[in-house]
């Protein structure tokens, strides 16, 4: 019996029924294994042809269990016993998922907020800091490495004993670490940075964190053979078709937590899917259900309920009907999965690559993560303070809105509210919320995305910055317009300088959040930002006027 189990109903069933022969016929998934980068047209053959070796991992990653597991020694053994990693996007929320899962502690660093890096830079004598960056040059990443290691001389430590880098060959963070003297671990360069949970991204801080990587790479390559199979029962073909098939398309997929024994699962298959597939006005985009989601929360999307592997669910193809009411929950179009964590990556990533062919999209870029770096560059280079005037200031909020002229005569943060929120297409929209706080800290405020679908009965994301901006920030900009857009920004409690940069992370941060919306608004669609200018007195606002009953 397979590890790996893919059950749809209801219009994801159809979705199979009528996908899957022809994605077998077209050999598609054979294909993907043999690198063959003409499956997603002339358009996208540059990047697919230097994105495809996340196929063969589970193989070609093997010998860095050996040489982390010889690091991790060297480094127990001369008193670090905490593992920090900083790292955005692809290389960070796969080591957050495999460490969650493995139940070892890691402490994740992809926020440039300046309160959040000042916390992180502590207990720095029984620390080892793990910078994963494939490019080198990620602003967010390269500003946490300068603060450490400004942090660790300030200390009296070296840095080289006690950081470790990983990425590209040749990349500037590659070259500038080797001349410095610092350890660095090479990955992949034929990997995308979402597709690179088995590269020395997902392994080398995972490993060091003391999770089994070994495990979860025979995980993966025991079912490699399966998921490479043209056949009509590969679970990979299967979930594309729920994900990315269904007439007319249910672009939302919700992602429900059932029991699965992959904690976190969400926040990494949300990454790979906005990223890959929320470009050119179309996209799926992963709504993880906060709390235990009833499966009919959403009738015009598809429910994913992350089940526990030894749980009851039936193997593919005994229980795929078509009639809704055949399925064990409520909803329309629902698919069950199971599996471990490394048989999932591979799952997901084969699924997703399958769907960025089914939506006619290339899946290994990310073209409006871009801009909206280089707004946030532009925004830098002219200073704070530059972009839109804010309307209003209600108490400890300061309320701009930017996509156009859409706020009306309100002069409250709950008008403000309302007046976005009655912008919402009400058969396709979603609710974006993006929080530039400390998502340690301020964790409870993702529960008003619940709040917001009781409210509005569509959709909300929750999000944390500026992490989302390399997860469903693509999918913001990129996919289809029907989205409005809510953003929370917060004055540091105090500011704290990039070592070497002209900037500081206050103002990094500002920039980053003022780029987004510029670019959001670019595209026509709304923004509402929600300044807290004392940080407690306006969040206890922000989550009033969000988790009003409906408007
Ligand atoms: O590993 P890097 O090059 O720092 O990039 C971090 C993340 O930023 C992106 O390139 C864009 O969001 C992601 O694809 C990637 O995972």
């Amino acid at each position: 019996m397979s590890t790996l189990e893919v059950t749809a109903t209801g219009a994801a069933a159809d979705a199979v029924t009528t996908h899957v022969p022809t994605l077998v016929q077209d050999r598609v998934a054979s294909r993907i294994f043999a690198k063959d980068h003409t499956l997603w047209g002339p358009a996208a053959e540059e990047e697919s042809a230097k994105r495809l070796n996340w196929t063969g991992l589970p193989r070609t990653s093997r010998h860095l269990i050996g040489e982390v597991a010889a690091l991790r020694e060297e480094l127990s053994q001369a008193g670090y016993d905490r593992v920090v990693l900083c790292g955005m996007g692809g290389s960070s929320l796969a080591p957050e998922v495999i460490c969650a899962t493995a139940g070892v502690p890691i402490d994740v660093l992809d926020s440039s907020d300046p309160d959040v890096v000042r916390a992180a830079l502590t207990d720095l004598d029984r620390t080892v800091v793990v910078v994963s960056s494939k490019s080198g040059s990620t602003v967010e990443t390269d500003s946490q490495r300068r603060a450490f290691e400004q942090a660790f001389r300030d200390a009296g430590l070296d840095p080289s004993a006690r950081m470790v880098i990983v990425t590209d060959p040749g990349s500037p963070l590659d070259n500038d670490a080797r001349a410095a003297g610092f350890r660095v671990v090479n990955a992949d360069p034929q990997v995308g940075g979402r597709y690179s949970a088995l590269t020395a991204f997902g392994l080398v801080p995972s490993a060091l964190a003391g999770a089994d990587v070994e495990t979860l790479l025979d995980d993966a390559e025991a079912v490699s053979d399966l998921l490479a199979a043209d056949d009509d029962a590969n679970p990979a073909l299967r979930l594309a078709a729920a994900m990315a098939g269904t007439q007319p398309l249910r672009d939302k997929l919700v992602l429900v937590d059932d029991g699965t024994e992959n904690v976190g699962f969400g926040a990494w298959a949300e990454q790979l899917i906005a990223e890959s597939t929320g470009k050119d006005g179309t996209g799926i985009l992963p709504v993880v259900a906060i709390g235990s989601a009833p499966a009919s929360l959403y009738d015009d999307g598809t429910v994913v309920r992350l089940v526990a592997t030894d749980s009851e669910s039936d193997s593919v193809g005994e229980q795929d009907t078509s009639d809704a009411g055949g399925s064990a929950s409520s909803a329309a179009s629902l698919v069950t999965v199971a599996g471990p964590l490394g048989a999932q990556i591979m799952l997901w990533e084969t699924a997703t690559a399958v769907a960025g062919r089914l939506l006619g999209i290339s899946p290994f870029d990310q073209p409006d993560v871009e801009s909206a770096k280089a707004a946030a560059r532009e925004l830098l280079d002219a200073g704070i303070g530059a972009g839109v005037e804010p309307a209003f200031t209600d108490g400890s909020v300061e309320v701009t809105a930017l996509g156009g002229d859409w706020l009306g005569d309100a002069t409250t943060v709950d008008a403000a509210v309302d007046t976005l929120l009655g912008l919402l297409d009400d058969q396709q929209g979603y609710i974006a919320v993006m929080a530039y706080l400390d998502r340690l800290g301020d964790a409870d405020l993702e529960l008003v995305a619940r709040d917001l679908f009781d409210r509005t009965g569509r959709p909300a994301t929750f999000g944390w910055g500026p992490r989302f901006l390399h997860s469903t920030g693509q999918y913001h900009k990129g996919g289809p317009a029907t989205g409005v857009y809510l953003q929370v920004t917060t004055a540091p409690t105090q500011d704290l300088e990039v070592p070497g940069r002209e900037f500081t992370f206050g103002e990094f941060i500002a920039a980053q959040a003022g780029g987004d919306a510029a670019v959001l608004a670019e595209h026509g669609r709304p923004v509402l930002r929600l300044h807290l200018t004392a940080h407690d007195e306006g969040l206890e606002q922000v989550r009033a006027a969000l988790s009003r009953g409906r408007a």
